[in-house]
């Protein structure tokens, strides 16, 4: 599933949030936008999955404009896992991870046999099988996260929308999360906030800034110590990870000296 991003723009407020945004992902990428806080990302993201209306440009999915699906070929082509991801009732994990079925199913059709087993087989894949009968306002952050993952997993879309998927997860379940994303071989958007795993896991990196594309390309074109005390103000040392060969940034700031002016470590 192929989406192209023509120059859009989002108004909020009579502000201009996000601006003349020309970005695409190609079939089976994993492209990451990344960005200071405020700098427009999820509103970006939200005008591709059409929560908020671009005032003007062009979305489009494998070359239809998507304004022209009805709510259940969208869902059915791209699965969201957004920032806001509460659920307004007390449901179970089995409820809501289940609900992620219901744009291939009729009105009032019943959860099939099949349904179950796609759910169970969610659960399991984000460690959460034995949770299946909990309480969702229960569990720790972490946990819904994983839970919303799981949902967004049992729609069985070739595109994944993931705003800060790794939100509240502690290291292992971070990597655990981006493993099963990148394992699905199905096109990825996300919002990222840490650049390592950005650069870890992404083909292409899109950088907003004040709600504009201001460097995109491989994580080894786009960070750089200028972009990173430019776009990020923050000082640092890049280099490659000694195993993997991936990009890797080593913050350095003030805080991290001692008083005589030597390095803690
Ligand atoms: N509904 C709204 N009303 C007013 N301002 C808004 C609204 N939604 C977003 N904004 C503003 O738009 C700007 C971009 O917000 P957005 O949430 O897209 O940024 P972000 O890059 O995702 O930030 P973060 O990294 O902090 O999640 C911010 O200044 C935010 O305050």
């Amino acid at each position: 599933m192929k989406l192209e991003v023509e120059r859009l723009t989002t108004v909020i407020e009579e502000k201009n949030i996000i601006e003349d945004i020309t970005m695409h992902v190609e079939t089976g990428q994993f492209v990451g936008i990344i960005g200071p806080n405020g700098s427009g990302k999820s509103t970006l993201l939200k005008t591709i999955y059409r929560i908020l209306r671009p005032k003007a440009g062009l979305v489009s999915l494998n070359e239809r404009e998507i304004n022209s699906l009805s709510h259940r070929e969208f869902a059915k082509k791209i699965a969201v896992v957004s920032q806001e991801g509460s659920v307004p009732f007390d449901f179970t994990v089995e409820e809501i991870v289940i609900m992620g079925r219901s744009p291939h199913k009729r009105f009032f059709e019943r959860d099939t046999f099949e349904d179950n087993k796609i759910v169970h087989s969610a659960l399991v894949k984000v460690g959460l099988e034995n949770y299946k009968y909990r309480s969702f306002s229960t569990l720790s952050g972490g946990e819904k996260q994983r839970v919303l993952i799981a949902r967004a997993l049992v729609q069985e879309t070739t595109f994944l929308i993931l705003d800060e998927p790794t939100n509240h997860l502690d290291i292992h379940h971070q990597l655990q999360i981006l493993d099963i994303v990148k394992s699905l071989k199905v096109s990825v958007l996300a919002a990222l906030h840490d650049l390592n795993l950005a650069a870890a896991y992404c083909d292409v990196l899109f950088v907003v800034d004040n709600g504009r594309i201001v460097a995109s390309g491989s994580p080894e074109e786009v960070i750089t110590k200028t972009m990173l005390k430019e776009i990020f103000q923050v000082e640092c040392t890049v280099t490659a990870h000694p195993d993997t060969g991936k990009v890797q940034i080593l913050y350095v700031s003030d805080g991290m000296f001692t008083s005589n002016g030597s390095k803690i470590c």
